[in-house]
């Protein structure tokens, strides 16, 4: 008996060493550790100082600290302010130089020749030369050669002076003094005017409608721009682009939409907003194409279903000579053309294109295009035209 308690005694030790042999080898992890110090966060300072010290002593221990990405910087878009033109009273005059420029070797011609002590029919006939190849027309230069030829022979013999007045005087009676030339952009009550700016491609309309606007603008009228040129989508852009800088609204369509709908909704829209001009832009088209000379005339009459279409300006480009007048007569047979804008005057010696057009037409010039800047379009004034001719 003794020795079944001593074997037990012996059996319960074995178990207990070995219940605590197996709570040594299994005891929970983790507990016993030493707690991890929390890393210290980086400083939101972008102190150039602290910041690539506190890299390096990173970089040799073992984590590296990433700075948190920088937030994006989003570019300023620059909203350019809306200018303020200047009006369209005495533009011509600050242009004058620039006509003056291009046109004076006709009235120095003219002067010199009528300041010869024997005005034989030679010298006569030069007189006429140098006026038709200033466009001035056949028509029109017979008449002004008969009318001198007779002035001349009253006076007898002449000052510098009084060949000057004779011929102020004759240039004057052709480009005619009392045309009127007012623009029609007088708003109809709450409907506004409209304008439609017609010629063949390349003349300058685009330009010119962009700066009627800034023309109008200047003079404290709110004007709305419609791009009926469908054909070339740059062309949308391009107007656009003159209204934004005026603060003047374009209306337009995707490329090859009809321009009567875009007409159509421009007038509209106009109507909306009670603006004072609607101006129309229309693509250039050749005169010879039926089918685009009949487009034009719907655009007009689909104008005409809202609003009265006040102006119809025909853009010629003074530099095409006869050709451009030939323009001229095809497009006023489809449109009534009620003025001209007679653009790149500053490039051509042949000023005389304002006498002959507006005499093969019955429309007077009433905008003239000097130079490509966006100030470069004046109402026409017959006065300042003819003594920039003239020269001081
Ligand atoms: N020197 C000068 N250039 C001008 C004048 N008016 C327009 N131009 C230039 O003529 C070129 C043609 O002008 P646009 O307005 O694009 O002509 P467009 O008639 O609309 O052309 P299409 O849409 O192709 O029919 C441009 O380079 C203008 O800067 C002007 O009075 N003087």
């Amino acid at each position: 008996m003794t020795d079944y308690l001593g074997i037990i005694a012996i059996a319960v030790v074995v178990a207990l060493l070995a219940v605590g042999g197996l709570f040594l080898l299994f005891r929970p992890k983790g507990k016993g550790e030493r707690p991890v110090e929390p890393r210290e966060a980086p400083p939101l300072s972008d102190d150039t100082q602290a910041g690539p010290a506190r890299l390096a002593e990173d970089e040799g221990g073992v984590t590296t600290t990433v700075p948190p990405p920088a937030a994006p910087v989003e570019p300023a878009v620059v909203v350019p302010p809306v200018e303020v033109p200047p009006p369209s009273a005495g533009r011509m005059v600050r242009l004058r130089a620039r006509l003056a420029r291009s046109q004076t070797t006709l009235g120095k011609s003219l002067l010199e020749l009528l300041s010869r002590d024997r005005l034989d029919d030679e010298v006569w006939d030069e007189i006429e030369d140098t006026l038709i190849t200033a466009d001035v027309g056949v028509g029109p230069t017979r008449a002004m050669v008969e009318e001198l030829r007779t002035k001349v022979k009253v006076l007898g013999s002449r000052t510098p002076d009084e060949v000057r007045g004779l011929l102020r005087e004759q240039l004057l009676t052709l480009v005619g003094s009392d045309l009127d030339r007012t623009l029609r952009v007088a708003a109809h009550g709450e409907r506004p005017a409209v304008v439609l700016v017609v010629g063949v491609n390349g003349t300058g309309k685009t330009t010119t409608t962009g700066k009627l606007a800034r023309v109008l603008v200047g003079d404290g009228k709110q004007v709305l721009l419609g791009a009926a040129d469908t054909f070339r989508a740059a062309a949308a852009d391009q107007l656009q682009t003159w209204g934004e800088r005026v603060g003047a609204e374009t209306v337009r369509k995707d490329e090859g939409a009809d321009p009567a709908s875009v007409a159509f909704d421009a007038v509209a829209k106009g109507i909306d907003d009670k603006v004072d001009v609607v101006i129309v832009d229309t693509a250039g088209r050749l005169h010879t194409k039926t089918g685009l000379m009949d487009e034009l005339g719907k655009v007009k009459r689909v104008i005409e279903k809202r609003a009265t279409v006040d102006e119809v300006l025909l853009v010629l480009d003074a530099t095409t000579g006869q050709n451009g007048l030939r323009q001229a007569q095809v497009f006023a047979e489809v449109v009534d053309v009620t003025g001209i804008a007679l653009t790149k005057l500053d490039g051509t010696a042949k000023g005389g294109i304002v006498i002959s057009v507006q005499r093969e037409l019955g429309v007077p010039v009433k905008l003239v295009g000097l130079g490509e800047g966006a100030d470069d379009l004046a109402p026409f004034d017959a006065e300042v035209f003819v003594d920039a001719i003239l020269g001081d």
